[in-house]
């Protein structure tokens, strides 16, 4: 399923540039809310697992929207071909054209062999999951080993990108699930102190090491593994101990082979699985030893429930399609420059950091998928922090600032650590920022509570108005359970597709990351022989910058 449109092209996009200029720019939250006492049940969609406990509220109703508004949101969508394209996602047609791959990210979660995809490989899936079953019950039980016959007590995930971002994610939201007496490190940084950090924690006789990398080519990744491997064997002395020792997660057996990796310690996946979307695959060997496997089997369920919901729910209440269009309705018409996840949830705090890798590198595309240049704006700029941290540090500028900054918030129901009265604490902060974001403060409202002096100084009247009018998405969970967590990751997996759809770039392919790779790798060699007189060819700018190095750098 191609398709060859520009957005632009797709009548409906005309019409919603018409409704922003009439009615969007002008639409009133307070009066909508007034007119319609119903607008939160009908603005708000609840996904419930049925095999599994993920469960999830989604009230989309402070959007600035109506009916009109949101028809031809998903009027648009359906001109784009969403429901095509996402079939034949889903069905295993290679939707990531430039790479000629499949994205089958679904079909990792896929236990009940529900969507049958096809592509070579998916029928190895469920005996890679035994493999991973059998590993981590083998290092959470104490029967694997180190060579010394230790039990293991650290895992260190070296990977970056995609190889890290998920597991890492994942294991910190799921952390009340976790082994208690196991510690997990990630290690992504080629900067050496990530390393030496983790390692400082490690004792090589009880520790396990997973090299995960796609490709196993990255070089911070290749270039941490084997410094894990050089300061293991500074202790453990005889390189046959590696294999109880080291194990790698990729697609490129023969490269993980070079490496020195034993065939029976490499989790393989299959091309068809994108790096930002691979936690769901051996990628994700550390949740399950970090969490069990039957927790990380809930995670792929809890996934796979919201998988069924985007293939089979009708677009008007299709929670992924609803984010992903109203998200489009700002970004495109009302030229939000960025997009804000708010997770009122402590141990959710590399989340939005996990979706900004997820959605800026498959979103940050400028041309379509047949090669013409876009003509409109795509990828939303990610970024977030947990509140009640954000509303004590950038929340301000979301209130009063000249910018909108739509923002999901997302809280769980019940807390993972009742304390007194904190939860419900949080949980006020919750719903009172989208109320104060929605409807404000106004004139009147902020002259009533000044002084009778102050009620003249229009610059403190001015001051204390709170436009509103600031959309928000609210997002209840019962609880982050693994279930739950599943879904909400693949929720957002979908907004990201949708849009992909409707602004027709693939976002399954990522070719804005090579160009810094590769001049980086023709500048090491001048920092390695460290002449300050030879920076290599390169504009006055970066020979300056090289050279002021090498002549100031001390200790190599
Ligand atoms: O898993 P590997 O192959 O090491 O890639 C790690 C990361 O590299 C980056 O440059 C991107 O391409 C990411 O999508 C990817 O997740």
């Amino acid at each position: 399923m191609t398709s060859n449109h520009l957005a632009t092209e797709l009548p409906s996009w005309s019409k919603l540039q018409q409704l922003h200029d009439t009615k969007g720019a002008k639409y009133d939250l307070r009066q909508a809310f007034k007119a319609d006492p119903k607008r939160f049940e009908k603005y708000s969609e609840q996904f419930k697992g049925t095999k599994t406990d993920a469960s999830l509220l989604v009230d989309y109703s402070k959007n600035l929207i109506d009916d009109e508004v949101l028809k031809t949101l998903l009027d648009l969508a359906r001109e784009a071909k969403v429901e095509e394209q996402r079939d034949a996602m889903y069905a295993g047609v290679k939707v990531n054209s430039s790479e000629g791959r499949s994205v089958l990210h679904i079909a990792l979660r896929d236990l009940p062999e529900k969507f049958k995809s096809k592509a070579e490989g998916v029928d190895e899936v469920k005996p890679e999951l035994e493999h991973i079953k059998a590993f981590s019950d083998a290092v959470r039980s104490g029967s694997h080993k180190g060579y010394s016959g230790k039990q293991i007590k650290s895992i260190v995930n070296i990977g970056i990108g995609g190889s890290n971002l998920g597991p890492l994610m994942v294991t910190q939201a799921l952390k009340p699930y976790a082994k208690k007496d196991l510690e997990a490190h990630y290690v992504s940084n080629i900067d050496g102190t990530h390393l030496a950090e983790a390692l400082r924690a490690c004792d090589p006789e009880t520790t396990v090491f997973i090299i995960a990398s796609k490709t196993f080519t990255t070089q911070e990744t290749i270039t941490n593994a084997n410094s894990a491997r050089d300061w293991f064997l500074k202790t453990a002395k005889d390189e046959s101990h590696i294999s109880k020792h080291f194990v790698a997660l990729s697609t490129n057996v023969k490269e993980a082979t070079a490496f020195g990796i034993d065939k029976a310690n490499m989790f393989k996946f299959w091309d068809w699985v994108g790096g930002r979307y691979s936690l769901w695959s051996a990628i994700g060997l550390s949740i399950a030893i970090v969490i069990g496997y039957e927790n990380f089997e809930q995670l792929l369920l809890g996934a796979h429930e919201l998988d069924v919901h985007f293939k089979e729910a009708p677009l008007e209440k299709n929670i992924p399609v609803l984010l992903a269009t109203i998200g489009i309705w700002y970004n495109n018409f009302f030229d939000a420059q960025s997009y804000a996840q708010l997770p009122y949830d402590q141990y959710m705090h590399r989340f939005a950091a996990y979706f900004q890798q997820a959605s800026m590198e498959s979103l940050g595309k400028g041309v379509t998928k047949n090669g013409k240049r876009v003509d409109y704006q795509t990828g939303e700029v990610l970024w977030g922090e947990p509140g009640t941290d954000g509303q004590h540090a950038f929340y301000q500028l979301i209130h009063q600032g000249t910018k909108l900054i739509p923002c999901d918030f997302i809280a769980p129901i019940e807390t993972q650590n009742p304390l007194g009265k904190h939860h419900d604490i949080l949980l006020s902060n919750f719903f009172a920022q989208p109320e104060a974001l929605a409807f404000g403060k106004t004139a009147e409202e902020a002259k009533g509570e000044l002084s009778a002096q102050d009620q003249s100084n229009d610059f403190l009247i001015q001051s204390k108005i709170f436009t509103g009018n600031r959309p928000t998405n609210s997002i209840l969970a019962q609880k982050i359970t693994p279930a739950t967590l599943g879904a909400l990751i693949a929720l957002y997996e979908h907004k990201i597709a949708v849009q992909g759809f409707i602004w027709n770039v693939n976002a399954y392919d990522q070719f804005g990351v090579e160009l810094g790779k590769v001049l980086a790798k023709k500048i090491l060699p001048a920092l390695e022989a460290g002449d300050p007189n030879k920076p290599g060819d390169h504009d006055s700018s970066t020979s300056g910058l090289i050279s002021y190095y090498l002549k100031n750098r001390k200790g190599h």
